[in-house]
Parts: C-alpha cells; structure tokens; sequence
C-alpha cells in the first residue's frame, strides 16, 4: 500500500504552505509493518519506497516480528518553527491514521523526526483511535518510550562494530574512526566508541566537517553541537573539507546521514578497511564492486542499523504488556540480538561463500520467503 498526501498548514505568517507526506508498506509477512518517518527535503516516493524494503529485510535480519514500511514529508525541518512542525505533523497524521496501528504499521523517528514528532502522531491518533501507545515507538519516556531507545541504533552501531572487529582479530580499542553525519545516529555512535577507547578523528554533519589526529573531545563536540546546532566552530580539531570526510585516512567509516553517499566517484579513494552503515542504503552497487575488489569488508545496513528498530520492537512490547524495562536490561537484550544477529548473517556467508551484505539479505529473503509460504500466499 502506498499513500501520497497533501498537507496544508498556516505557516506562523498567516500564509499557507502545503507539503507532500507519504507513508509506503512494502511488506507484513511476518508481522506489523515497522519503519520510520523522515522529514528532509529530499524525501521523495522512489527513496521511500526503496526505503521501506530495506526495513523487511532489516526486521528479518533482526528476527523481530516486524514486516517494513516507511514514510516521510518533503521539507526542510530547520525552516520550520516547532509550532508548523507540530501542525504539519498533526495534519499528516490525520491523513494516515487509518494505515497505520498498533497491529499493522508501528511509525518510528528517522532523519529530521525524533521523540517530540512521535508524541505528536500518538496524540493525534488517539484522537479517532482511543490511547494507543504502541502505535509509535520512539516516543519520549513520559509517553511509554524505552529507556535506550534514543540511544539504540548507535548501541548498536557498536555492537555491531565490535562483532565485526572481533571477526578479525581487533577490538574497538585503538581503531580510528570517520564518522559521517552527527545527528541521533553519528553522536551516540561516537559517543559510545570513543567510551570504549575508539579514536574518532574526524566528524561532519550539513554545517561542517571537523577532524583531529589524535581524536576528537567527543564529549566537547557534543556540548559545541547542542549548543550550536552543529558541529561547525568547534575548537578541538581543524575544520576540513565536508565532502572529503569519507576519503579521510582511518580504520572504520561509518557513514550516518544520507543515502548514497559512497558512490563511484569516491570508492577508489576511501581509505578505511571497514565500512560500518549506520545510516540507511549509503553504498551504491557500483561503489559496492568497486569496494569489494579493493578488499575493503562493508557491514550492510539492514544488519548494522539494525539496534533502533530492535529497541522499537522492545518498546512496542513494554507497551503492550503495560510494564516498562529498566535501561540495563533493554541494553543487553539488545547487545544479544545483535550478537545472534552477526553470527546468522556469518554463518549464512560462510554457506554460500558470499560477503556480508549477501549474506544478510539471504538471511532475511529466506525468512521472509518462510512466513509468506505458511501464510498459503505464494503465487
Ligand atoms: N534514528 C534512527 O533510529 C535510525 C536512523 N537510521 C538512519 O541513520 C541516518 C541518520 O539518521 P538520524 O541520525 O536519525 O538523523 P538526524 O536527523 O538525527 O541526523 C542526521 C545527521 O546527518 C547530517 N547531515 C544531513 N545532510 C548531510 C550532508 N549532506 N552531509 C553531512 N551530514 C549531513 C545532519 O546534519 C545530522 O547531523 C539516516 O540514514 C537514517 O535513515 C537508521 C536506523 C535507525
Ligand atoms: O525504529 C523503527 O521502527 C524504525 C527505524 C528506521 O526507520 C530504520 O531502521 O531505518
């Protein structure tokens, strides 16, 4: 199912504005569709839908009893006052409140939406449903959030990391790190691998590039980020070229903002020996090629931002069963999926002599491929 709508608001002038929402459900074989809502100007029904294929295979990988869908509105969520952005939300919601629920799409933050555009959708769709908290996850915790939820999909950027590095004889410890994109995603993912002595020597986001040899003060750089909505200014590194942040000399980059951003025009020069996506389809095919032969190991994805939609998962059930998990559990039960989920996606590699990324949609596509023929819907 694909929805498309229109959503007028007044704009704090007193003119209208109207913005293109969409929500796209790709596929519920093995349970409720789940994925997240972007707010970006780029956001386009191509990109979703691309988008909300990736989170079937990803819940599969995950083995959370997920399908996957996503949605999104085209705008630019930095123009927007916080009173236009609850409007817009709330008029979007009005639109789909009738496609999503909490038994058939579960909504999530993604890039530009976080707790506060979650609490937004829970109260407009409690108006025509009844309280429905399970209906989204992500909410703030004085709504039935997860504790660790904010957190999750940079948790488990590094348990990922850590599976991987391990894979290959190294720890966390001492690796140098590039990260891309300094939102939700790229700042608890530098915040918890330089915790357990990663070296992230450099950093964007949209308003600049930072970097420094000897690691950057994450904690500092968070401070500067908040602060000053972004990294740009910051004293402790030196200010470089953004576009050339993912050719920085490093270990591991770990491109966390936008899709397609490791492309032909820059595989040949990256550097780095792995490749950690925390953000969404970063690699494309032929930058994927052009990667493999050159040696360099990509953890996809579906498998490696796998830690937000797991801890939705958790969330969605705390609210079912009425009863909330304290932070050390939600974080353990989280390093477990990951862990089990590194060694499903290995041990599929090592069946099929494939790499990661095939080796993670095979996983998914076979457990999908299961849940669809005991459902009697094959063809
Ligand atoms: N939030 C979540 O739980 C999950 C997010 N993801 C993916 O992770 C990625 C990041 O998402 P969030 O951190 O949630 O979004 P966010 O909106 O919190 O942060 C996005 C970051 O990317 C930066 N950015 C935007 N355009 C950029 C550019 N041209 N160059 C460099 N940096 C740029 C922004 O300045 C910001 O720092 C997206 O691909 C998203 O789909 C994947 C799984 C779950
Ligand atoms: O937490 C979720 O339900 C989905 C997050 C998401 O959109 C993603 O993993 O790309």
């Amino acid at each position: 199912m694909k929805m498309q709508v229109e959503c007028t608001i007044p704009k704090d002038d007193g003119s209208l504005a109207t913005f293109v929402g969409f929500r796209i459900q790709h596929d519920n074989a093995r349970g409720p569709m789940k994925g997240g809502i972007r707010y970006h100007p780029e956001v386009e029904p191509d990109e979703v839908n691309a988008l909300a294929q990736l989170m079937t295979w990803k819940t599969a990988v995950a083995n959370i009893p997920y399908g996957g869908a996503k949605g999104g509105i085209g705008c630019d969520p930095s123009e927007l006052s916080v009173s236009e952005l609850e409007r817009l939300t709330r008029v979007f919601t009005q639109k789909i409140h009738d496609l999503i629920g909490v038994q058939t799409d579960v909504p999530a933050p993604d890039m530009g939406t976080g707790p506060q555009t979650m609490a937004w959708i829970l109260d407009e769709y409690s108006k025509f449903h009844g309280h429905s908290p399970a209906v989204v996850t992500g909410k703030p915790i004085d709504l039935g959030g997860s504790l660790g939820r904010d957190a999750a999909t940079g948790r488990g950027v590094l348990f990922a990391t850590e599976a991987l590095l391990k894979e290959h004889g190294k720890s966390v410890s001492g690796q140098r790190f590039v990260i891309q994109g300094f939102g939700n995603v790229g700042s608890w993912a530098a915040q918890l691998i330089s915790e357990k002595g990663g070296i992230v020597v450099a950093v964007s986001d949209i308003t600049g590039a930072i970097k420094n040899n000897n690691g950057l003060d994450i904690p500092s750089l968070l401070k500067h980020s908040r602060e000053n909505r972004g990294v740009k200014g910051f004293h402790g590194g030196d200010a470089i070229d953004p576009m050339s942040i993912l050719v920085e000399d490093c270990d591991v980059l770990v491109p966390a903002a936008l899709g397609g951003v490791i492309n032909r025009e820059n595989a040949n020069d990256i550097k780095a020996k792995f490749i950690v996506e925390a953000a969404n389809h970063p690699t494309d095919p032929e930058a994927d090629e052009i990667l493999k032969k050159r040696g360099v190991v990509i953890l996809p994805d579906i498998f490696a931002n796998s830690g937000g939609v797991t801890v939705s998962y958790f969330e969605w059930v705390q609210n079912i069963q009425g009863f909330m998990w304290d932070e050390e559990k939600v974080n353990n039960e989280l390093r477990t999926y990951m862990t089990k989920g590194f060694k499903d996606v290995k041990d599929m590699c090592k069946t099929h002599n494939c790499d990661l990324r095939m080796g993670a949609f095979t996983l998914a596509v076979n457990r999908v491929a299961r849940a669809t023929v005991l459902r009697g819907w094959e063809a």
